[in-house]
């Protein structure tokens, strides 16, 4: 395959005497969708935080287009590239929803807006922030305040947050976490929306099935901190390994353990 966009090599962390991830090697192609599965308490939020520098490994390396990035802080992967959203909301709740966005915006572009010379880059965050509403479908919404949004959208504006930091990789944890039924459809057609844009590839932590299924090109299993398996939908739900880890009794010890 080509340069990975991703590569983890043993990556481990240990927390006293658990070790939450083990030894871990992953590669992810560019421009692909894969989904990180696995029991409650598997690894897989510890994971993404080795990815996206919210915590140091105490083994391994994780590197990006093939450099090594293991010693690099969390604003430094975002810049980057490596954008990651969070199982909670993270909006300026008294804000409308174009202006959370104009102000992530206005962020990655730099410089401040006081001055009224720079009245015509505000329009252009104006509008940049209007497009990346419109990729989640909250277009309709931009004028209301961010607090009174329901779950479902509030969900689709941290996409939308997240999105104004041009990220090529986008490591998604749960996006449909607290979510009613009624809204996750609508979160996972701006995800597919995402992917089928071509412009990233993506992460997903998720739980529900389904939608892993619909949407990955490639599903990582995570068990006890170990990566159990890695390979296409298909490979995946005929692998005996996976199946009886979800099927028997280490299922169990897992959640326990
Ligand atoms: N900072 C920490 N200190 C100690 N233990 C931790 C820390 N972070 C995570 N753990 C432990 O590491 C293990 C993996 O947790 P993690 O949240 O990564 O699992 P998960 O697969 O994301 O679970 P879930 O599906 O429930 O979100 C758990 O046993 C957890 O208690």
């Amino acid at each position: 395959m080509a340069q990975p966009i991703l590569e983890t090599r043993g990556l481990t962390i240990q927390f006293g005497a658990h070790v939450a991830v083990n030894g871990v090697d992953f590669t992810v192609a560019p421009q692909t969708f894969t989904s990180i599965i696995g029991p409650n308490g598997a690894g897989k939020t510890t994971f993404f935080n080795l990815l996206s520098g919210q915590l140091r490994p105490t083994g391994g390396t994780v590197a990006m287009n093939g450099r090594d990035i293991t010693g690099l802080a969390v604003h430094e992967r975002t810049r980057l590239g490596i954008g990651r959203s969070f199982q909670i909301t993270n909006v300026f709740p008294n804000l409308t929803v174009l202006e959370n966005v104009r102000m992530a915006a206005q962020a990655v572009g730099g410089g401040s807006f006081r001055l009224f010379s720079h009245y015509k880059k505000f329009k252009h965050y104006e509008e940049k922030a209007r497009y990346l509403l419109a990729k989640v479908h909250l277009d309709g919404k931009s004028e209301q305040i961010a607090k009174n949004l329901s779950h479902g959208d509030k969900r689709k504006l941290e996409i939308a947050i997240l999105l104004a930091l041009e990220p090529k990789m986008l490591l998604l944890d749960e996006p449909t976490a607290g979510m009613s039924l009624e809204e996750v459809p609508a979160i996972i057609e701006v995800i597919r929306g995402l992917k089928e844009s071509g412009e990233h590839t993506i992460l997903l932590i998720e739980h529900k099935i389904d939608m892993v299924l619909d949407l990955s090109d490639q599903l990582a299993v995570l068990f006890n901190g170990r990566l159990l398996a890695h390979g296409t939908p298909e490979e995946i739900m005929s692998n005996e390994l996976v199946q009886t880890a979800y099927l028997g009794g280490l299922y169990d010890d897992a959640v326990t353990g």
